[in-house]
Formats: C-alpha cells, structure tokens, sequence
C-alpha cells in the first residue's frame, strides 16, 4: 500500500522546537489539511511530509521505505509541492513554466496539465510573461505548474503550502473541487490553510497545529473542539451561521 507515514517529526529551531513529536499517516486518495496560527509549524511540517525540510528526528516513509532514501528523480514523478513563496530566477512565460512541472516525467503524456490549466482558467495567459501578471494570477500559474508534475492515481502525493492564498472565491472554489476530484483518483493530498471558511463542506481531515505539535484532528472545525481552536488561535472560538458561502463546484 503507498502510504505516506510520518513517524515522530521534531525539527528544531532557534528559539524553539518548529516540530515535536509530530506523527501522521497520508493514504491513497486522503485529502489532509493543516491550519494554526501563525508560526504554528504548518509549513515545517508539510515541508517535512513532502521530504524538503532536514529532520532533527523521527522520518517519512513512502510505501515503507524512507524518503531520504528515495532517488529524487523518483520521487519526483511521485510527488509535486507547492512551498509558500516561489521567487522565478527568469521571467518565464505562463506555458513555458507550466511545462516546468513536465520535466520529471519526459516520455508520458497525461491529461493533468490540461485539467490544471482548464480549472484554473489559464488558457488566456499562457502567453503571458509570469512577471506581469497580478498576484492571483501567478498563484493560479504556479499551481498549474505543480499540478502538471502529478499523475492523478493512487501512489502520488500532493502537497499545497497555502494554495488558496490570493485566490478569489471563484478560484478558491475550483482548486477545492479540483482537490477533491484528484483525491477521487487516489491522490493523497496535504495542504496548509489560514481561510478556514473554505473548510466547511470539503471532504478532509482537518490537523489544527500549535507550537509544533498538532492539537487535534477531526473532519470538522467544530470536531477539533472550541477548547483546543481556542488555545491555537489565543482568542475565544464561537461557532455561529456561516456569514460567507464559498460556492462550490463552478
Ligand atoms: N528556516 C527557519 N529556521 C529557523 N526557524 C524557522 C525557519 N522557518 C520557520 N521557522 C520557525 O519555525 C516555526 C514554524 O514556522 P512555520 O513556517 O512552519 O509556521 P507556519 O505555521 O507555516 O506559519 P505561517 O502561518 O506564518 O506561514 C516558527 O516559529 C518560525 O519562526
């Protein structure tokens, strides 16, 4: 079974431990999201899932066997990561960048670049200099890029550190059913989050991280506990009626 298995993450930092203790399994077609407050570890840790981020201790196994390990070639046409901030050494050409996430697998065609491009609504700006475009834009470019690195079937993983950020709700909402969809092929998916609004209706696990450690996980925000969103977030949590619909499924 390609399982994604993490076995008690720490990462250390300078002042203090960005991850501790942090254990999580990713099977075919599961869809994680992780959310906190800021700093809370959520990119330490997707970056530790998707084998970028150095371990202090504990490891990730893919299908039982460690992702250090892994020849990066390999590894490379078996997942595709989004980071946080992507700086472009050259001003690329939205087509040309999309391609970026071809290379790792030269010979085969498949139809995930063109779905990306479709549901991201960037046939229009594939001529486009990355550079000139707004900031949704290039999000919406970078993720085509990643999401063209993906064979969509079981035994690939994704890992998206705030896709949603800078996306309108239109966007907002394709990407989630895009997810969904990719989840329905057997894609394991991991993605950090701070638009908790978007969460309401997808089909996920939801990890709430604090201090490098993950505090809770349930399919709901309200599974997570007010107790435990409140200690995460340093505020009182009330749930009250959705004030804002994100429209899914366009
Ligand atoms: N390269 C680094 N070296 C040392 N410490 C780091 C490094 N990157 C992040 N940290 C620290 O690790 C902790 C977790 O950071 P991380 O980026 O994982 O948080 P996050 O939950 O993704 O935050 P945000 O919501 O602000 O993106 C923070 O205290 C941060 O200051």
């Amino acid at each position: 079974m390609s399982d994604l298995t993490a076995s008690e993450l720490s990462v250390q930092g300078t002042q203090r431990p960005r991850l501790t203790a942090v254990n999580c399994r990713v099977r075919p077609g599961e869809l994680h999201v992780l959310i906190g407050a800021n700093g809370a570890g959520k990119s330490t840790l997707l970056a530790s899932l998707a084998g970028l981020q150095p371990l202090d201790g504990g490891r990730v196994q893919l299908n039982g066997h460690d992702l250090k390990h892994y020849p990066p070639a390999e590894l490379a046409r078996r997942r595709a990561v989004l980071p946080q901030s992507n700086p472009l050494a050259f001003d690329y050409r939205v087509g040309a960048l999309i391609d970026l996430g071809r290379h790792p697998h030269p010979q085969e065609t498949h139809t995930a670049k063109h779905r990306a491009i479709q549901a991201l609504d960037l046939g229009r700006l594939l001529p486009r200099r990355v550079h000139t475009l707004s900031g949704g834009e290039r999000q919406r470019a970078q993720l085509a890029r990643v999401l063209a690195q993906l064979v969509p079937a079981p035994g690939s993983f994704l890992f998206l550190d705030e896709p949603l950020a800078a996306l309108d709700l239109r966007y907002r909402s394709r990407l989630l059913t895009l997810l969904e969809e990719l989840a329905g092929d057997g894609v394991g998916i991991v993605i950090s989050v701070h638009e908790l609004d978007a969460l309401h209706d997808l089909d996920a696990t939801i990890h709430l991280l604090h201090a490098g450690a993950v505090l809770a996980a349930a399919p709901t925000l309200e599974g997570l506990g007010a107790q435990a969103l409140s200690q995460a977030y340093g505020g009182a949590v009330h749930f009250q009626q959705r004030q804002m619909v994100v429209i899914r499924g366009d």
